[in-house]
């Protein structure tokens, strides 16, 4: 401390020679009493011993960068970023409100024009320290930090612009590779950088719809949903009037954007996911999920997705910032499936979920695997999706019938705790989680509906898919309400999520559509369904009410994963999961999966999906004839920066002049449904076999959705839990309940037998009195029979309760 304070006063001597010749400032009361107060800034920074030569040398924080100077004043990075803290404060915040800070010549060496601080300084500090607002003081992380030599800073102009507007599409990836390399570095660029956190919507709601495809193109579908503006969208739905006229019912759709079947998983990774990866390392946890009807184009979707991200978050964890930090990325992939939880990467082992004191969810069992290069990801997502639970449904052949879960997590490793080996070899568990992004692919949304023809497995299955995407609407919905409560217990799906739910999240819905006039309906309850999504989404009524598309036009400076974000932090949290080194594990698989099913999936591109999925040029109409005249309408698709063809039937507003007076103006989910309608409406559903996944209503939200609240609240009133949410509940309770049971009666059985065999040892032995060996052997015996009758009587329950719960689903489906 001694030799500290020299150096502090070293500082003071500087500063008190003023260039001018002068002492900056006249001693006097003011001056004092401004004295003072700086000793109180400094001191309530922890900087007390800065603050006894400032005091006696009558300056004013306006000198405070030249402490910064190296050789002065505050020496450690802890000090420094202190000082810098209490600087930001005073000369950004306006906190002191002193006149804005001119730099003399004696300081221009050190504070930049932009970026306040000299390049050495950033090097020092680099990303990591940047928003001193959202650290604690115990959360600095000076011992961590690496002195290197100034490293280009990431916090360059271009990098910040690129998150302006987050549904930036960026042409071209090699700009980010410019930006990264340009050092004009401007140090307030990390204000803005900070401020861009919250420039990435807490919801985002996406549709993409897929292109027809060749069934649908053989079976003369029409593409019944047009798209513009990239954020517009219209189901033009089939109709027949009572006396079979036919009508073209149309509904109209706005979201955060919209993606048409012309759109690459490229550009769907652009608008949706990338935005995020910067800020995963702002503890942010992110959700993205599919949501849509089996086939519809959800795990094509999802699966490119958490490759990217890894790709970008790889890249940024090379960062020199990260680097030094010990920052690791973790891959684990997870399906729920009836309600249970299973290993993907590890043999569908069955996973157990606890909460810990903190209330901190942990998939006990669950392996993560260190990510250190991207083509590894490739592969085990690949084999996590061949682990996958699928069927066959009528409309995809490889349907998924659970929700598949896939995580990457950022985390913080502690050198000395987090370096030991295992017996494998393995780097040992640990590190703190910085953030993660979870990728959701749900089970085909239709399903809680798809009863009619299934088998009671199905319809659990189904039950408990519907009960899941209800839940998540609500976390999401209390999620944007900033409740203090979030219902993460409504489903294992939710509770999965639930550190996905809490502090600083962001969530990434896409719909996923299929345009044939048969989907129709699941498209229309898909629609709504995400429509509701949005409508919770504050920012999502922001847009609306500036009534333009969110989507700039495609040559926009794009939006990169490039650019570091400002804060990083970490939680004080640590997950006790056994990790596996994924370059140990990875490359063993590759060869034998390399076969999965759903490998094509990754490199398919739109040109090669084009082939199979031709466009539909057809004349004739499945509705009516004359019609849909169709023209194809060249229409300008600024999302893709091209003039993409699309299927338009322009002759829905002009040419069925006869029907069009029977169009609906004003689709379902935009007008607003007297109350009696709606209960009528629910009534109607709630008849249906568990109605359907989708929200089965007709939103009440209006096209001004400035009181969209009191409509949330009052469509809320109407909106129907599953049916048969309870039944469900109790029955998947009662199989766990039983499975228990049995596996505790053979336990027990065990152990009578061994006390059996103790008993006949006994009894065999010269001498033995046979009245204690029948007591005793009188006694477990009825200790037997006591268990079995037990377990018989709770396996008759729940087979009861399958019968009731048959006859119930067979009751509410009329077949
Ligand atoms: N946008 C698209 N471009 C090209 N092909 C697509 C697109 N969307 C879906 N497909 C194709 O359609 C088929 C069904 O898609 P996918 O399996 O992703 O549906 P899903 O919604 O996940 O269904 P489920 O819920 O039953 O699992 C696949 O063969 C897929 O390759």
């Amino acid at each position: 401390m001694g030799g500290q304070m020299q150096q502090s006063n070293a500082a003071a001597t500087a500063l008190y020679d003023h260039p001018g010749g002068g002492t900056l400032h006249n001693a006097g009361p003011a001056s004092d009493a401004g004295d003072a107060v700086m000793a109180r800034w400094l001191q309530s920074a922890g900087l007390q011993h800065l603050a006894s030569p400032l005091a006696s040398t009558g300056i004013d924080h306006r000198l405070l960068p030249n402490l910064l100077m190296q050789g002065y004043g505050a020496q450690s990075a802890e000090e420094k970023q202190r000082l810098f803290k209490l600087m930001r404060n005073l000369n950004f915040n306006g906190e002191s409100g002193s006149e804005p800070y001119t730099p003399t010549a004696q300081t221009s060496g050190v504070v930049a024009s932009e970026g306040f601080y000299s390049p050495e300084f950033r090097g020092d500090f680099g990303a990591g320290l940047l928003d001193l607002h959202a650290m604690d003081d115990t959360e600095l992380l000076s011992e961590h930090v690496i002195s290197e030599p100034f490293e280009p800073s990431p916090f360059m102009p271009g990098a910040t612009r690129a998150f302006d507007n987050d549904f930036n599409v960026m042409t071209s990836r090699q700009q980010k590779g410019q930006t990264e390399a340009d050092p004009s570095v401007g140090f307030l660029a990390n204000e803005k950088e900070n401020t861009k956190e919250n420039n990435v919507a807490k919801i985002k709601v996406v549709v993409r719809k897929r292109p027809l495809n060749k069934k649908e193109l053989s079976r003369k579908e029409d593409d019944i949903v047009t798209v513009s503006d990239n954020a517009y969208l219209t189901v033009h739905e089939p109709k027949l009037k009572v006396d079979l006229t036919a009508y073209v019912e149309k509904h109209e759709f706005c979201f955060d954007a919209v993606l048409d079947e012309h759109v690459t998983n490229d550009e769907v990774y652009r608008v949706t996911v990338e935005p995020i990866i910067p800020i995963i390392f702002q503890r942010t946890k992110a959700t993205c999920f599919a949501y849509g009807q089996t086939g519809s184009g959800k795990t094509f979707t999802m699966q490119p997705l958490p490759l990217r991200a890894a790709e970008d978050l790889v890249r940024l964890l090379h960062q020199p910032t990260y680097r030094n930090q010990r920052f690791k990325l973790w891959l684990s992939y997870f399906e729920i499936y009836g309600g249970k939880l299973f290993d993907l990467l590890s043999d569908r082992k069955k996973l157990c979920m606890r909460e810990d004191g903190r209330q901190q969810v942990c998939i006990v069992g669950l392996q993560e695997f260190e990510v250190l290069d991207v083509q590894i990801v490739k592969e085990y997502i690949e084999r996590g999706n061949a682990a996958r639970s699928t069927g066959s449904t009528g409309a995809n052949e490889e349907s998924s019938r659970s929700h598949a879960i896939l995580q990457l997590v950022v985390k913080k490793h502690n050198e000395i705790k987090d370096s030991k080996r295992n017996n494998d070899g393995n780097e040992a568990k640990g590190g703190k989680i910085v953030g993660k992004i979870s990728f959701i692919d749900l089970a085909g949304s239709e399903r809680g509906a798809d009863t009619t023809d299934n088998d009671r497995q199905t319809r659990i299955e189904g039950a408990e898919i519907n009960k899941s995407l209800l839940a998540l609407k609500e976390c999401i919905r209390a999620l944007d309400n900033d409740q203090i409560h979030i219902p993460f217990r409504g489903s294992k799906l939710t509770e999965v999520l639930r550190d996905s739910f809490v502090g600083n999240s962001r969530t990434v819905m896409i719909s996923c559509i299929s345009p044939n006039a048969g989907s129709c309906e699941h498209t229309l309850n898909t629609l709504r369904y995400a429509d509701r999504v949005k409508s919770l989404s504050k920012s999502g009524n922001a847009k609306k009410d500036q009534g333009v598309s969110s989507l700039p036009p495609v040559n926009k400076e794009s939006s990169s994963a490039a650019s570091l974000p400002a804060s990083v932090d970490v939680e004080d949290v640590y997950e006790q999961q056994p990790e596996v080194k994924l370059a140990d594990m990875g490359r063993r698989t590759a060869d034998k999966e390399s076969s999965y099913n759903h490998a094509a999936d990754f490199d398919r591109q739109p040109s090669s999906f084009s082939s199979n999925y031709p466009f539909n040029a057809r004349e004739e109409s499945a509705v009516a004839p004359g019609l849909i005249d169709r023209e194809r309408v060249e229409m300008k698709n600024t999302f893709v920066g091209s003039t993409s063809q699309k299927m338009y039937s322009s002759s829905y507003s002009q040419n069925s002049v006869d029907t069009e007076e029977k169009v609906q103006k004003v689709s379902p989910p935009r007008r607003k449904v007297p109350r009696e309608e709606k209960s009528e409406k629910l009534g109607n559903w709630l008849k249906k076999e568990g109605g359907n996944t989708d929200m089965p209503f007709t939103s009440s939200k209006q096209q001004n959705t400035s009181n969209s609240n009191i409509n949330n609240v009052v469509s809320r009133q109407y909106e129907p839990e599953p049916p048969n949410d309870g039944n469900i509940n109790a029955i998947l309770e009662e199989e766990e309940a039983l499975i228990a049971a049995h596996r505790k009666e053979i336990e027990d059985t065990m152990e009578i037998v061994r006390e059996e065999m103790k008993l006949l040892a006994e009894v065999d032995q010269p001498g033995s009195l046979i009245d204690n060996y029948v007591t005793q052997l009188s006694f477990v015996l009825s200790r037997k029979a006591a268990g079995l009758v037990s377990l018989q009587a709770r396996l008759a329950r729940f087979q009861h309760r399958l019968k009731e719960q048959e006859i119930l689903s067979r009751k509410r489906v009329p077949r």
